[in-house]
């Protein structure tokens, strides 16, 4: 007797510390639970409540008469409504994706509609539903708030102008794909993360065989500490005005270079004489308008075109905008929405009325703009992302540190094209933090090829 109470005594103990750790690991490492616990209870009841759940959720129909005909000559019973066929079920450390094949008379749209309730149904934190190709759709469930520290997946699709900066809420890798969705924009309030995502996207894109050119009229604050790794900085609106001209004069040239070898496009050129992508970082774009004086407003008229025409043209000759505000209204003054338009890869953190999500998402994904609104003050880096497909996702970038940032542009350094265009904007480069000191200024080297 004395033995069984042992046994059960450690028996319990063992449930408890295992009840702990699996709680423990609930709330502190959702994946490790995810995985251990979630995934096959989700599996299994995804798999025993399949056909029930699609009925009660309306995504089946009535078998064809084909169907029915040789159901009743062949297994005399009754026959069934038909719900979407099961390609391929896969676990991931994230969740569950399921691929389904639609039945005539479902549409993708019915499944997203229905998105909500499966994600009830199957006990699962949400449901996504993407078109994979036509009649195909997948179904990508989240076992866990994966937003809520976000890590990046292991494996991500990489391009020659592929930069992953954020997690999705399907767990699936957000990545600004500069070839695809050549000029991007980001908008939010105070606090709302947009510091956060540019961190990111630096930090990208240091890694890549590009040139990257900053203006950033709030005196450089944001993007001094990326100075290795700009081939040039504008830190005031006169700078920025000469260095969208210079930019603007690149584009021709490049162009010419195009028509010479008879292309249209700066990715058909041959390696050996295709110049290199820049991408061009505005921070605060809202600076680059406002005129304190009415002689400043012919300069800002100027550089408001010379950014319209390199939202226009740019794409084909490798210069990509990557633009980043509060607002970005007509309020700004002539042009300002003439440029919007061009900016179609929109990123819109939380923003302080609905008029400002409009502007961000409103003319390429209305359906996004509650989502906007919905953003929670205290879940900073949150943010809508959408494109002129009409489609879009919640995202989160993972916390980068400027230090972490700064360390990858000095890192990546020896990447920094030396472009003689844009030699006189080339930024004095911070010393490297070696104590609590202020950094010191060191002056670029003169470019000499
Ligand atoms: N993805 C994120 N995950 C966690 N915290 C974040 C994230 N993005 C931003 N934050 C936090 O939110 C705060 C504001 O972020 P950030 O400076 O990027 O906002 P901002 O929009 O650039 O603000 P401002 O316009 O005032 O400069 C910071 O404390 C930052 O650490």
């Amino acid at each position: 007797m004395s033995d069984l109470t042992t046994v059960l005594e450690v028996a319990g103990a063992l449930g408890g510390v295992g009840g702990f750790g699996l709680g423990y690991a609930k709330v502190c490492a959702p994946r490790v639970y995810w995985s251990l616990v979630g995934l096959p209870v989700t599996w299994g009841r995804f798999t025993v409540r399949y056909r029930s759940t699609m009925d009660v959720c309306g995504l089946t129909v009535q078998p064809s008469r084909l169907r029915a005909f040789m159901a009743r000559n062949i297994a005399r019973r009754e026959v069934q409504p038909v719900p979407p066929k099961i390609r391929r079920v896969r676990g991931t450390s994230t969740g569950l994706r399921v691929s389904l094949r639609l039945p005539a008379g479902l549409e993708p749209a019915d499944v997203a509609a229905a998105s909500e309730r499966l994600r009830h149904a199957w006990g699962v934190h949400s449901v996504n539903v993407v078109e994979t190709r036509p009649g195909v759709v997948e179904l990508r469930m989240t076992g866990y708030d994966v937003l809520k520290r976000v890590r990046m997946p292991r494996r991500i699709k990489t391009g020659p102008m592929v930069v992953p900066v954020a997690l999705r809420e399907d767990g699936t890798a957000f990545v600004r794909d500069y070839r695809k969705v050549p000029h991007g924009l980001t908008l939010g309030a105070n606090q709302s993360g947009k510091s956060m995502y540019q961190r990111n996207l630096v930090k990208g894109l240091a890694k890549l065989p590009v040139g990257l050119v900053g203006i950033d009229c709030k005196r450089g604050v944001e993007q001094t500490a990326y100075a290795p790794r700009l081939s040039a900085l504008a830190t005031t609106p006169e700078e920025a005005s000469r260095l969208l001209d210079v930019l603007v004069e690149e584009m021709e040239s490049r162009f010419d270079l195009l028509s010479v070898h008879g292309v249209s496009d700066l990715w058909d050129l041959p390696e050996s004489v295709r110049p290199v992508p820049l991408v061009v970082l505005v921070d605060e774009v809202a600076e680059l308008f406002l005129t304190a004086a009415k002689k400043d407003e012919e300069r800002r008229d100027r550089m408001v075109m010379q950014m319209v025409r390199l939202g226009q043209m740019a794409r084909a000759i490798g210069i990509y905008l990557e633009v980043c505000g509060q607002r970005f209204g007509s309020e700004l003054g002539r042009g300002a929405t003439m440029l919007r338009a061009q900016l179609t890869g929109r990123v819109i953190h939380r923003v302080n009325d609905k008029q400002t999500a409009e502007m961000g998402l409103g003319d390429i994904a209305p359906d996004a703009v509650f989502a906007v609104t919905a953003i929670a003050p205290d879940r900073p880096g949150i943010a809508v992302a959408g494109d002129s497909s009409g489609g879009w996702s919640r995202i989160r970038t993972p916390e980068t540190s400027p230090a972490e940032a700064a360390a990858v542009c000095r890192e990546y350094a020896h990447l920094t094209p030396s472009l003689p265009a844009l030699a006189p904007f080339r930024p004095a480069v911070p010393a490297e933090p070696a104590s609590d000191d202020a950094p010191s200024l060191i002056k670029p080297q003169p470019v000499t090829d």
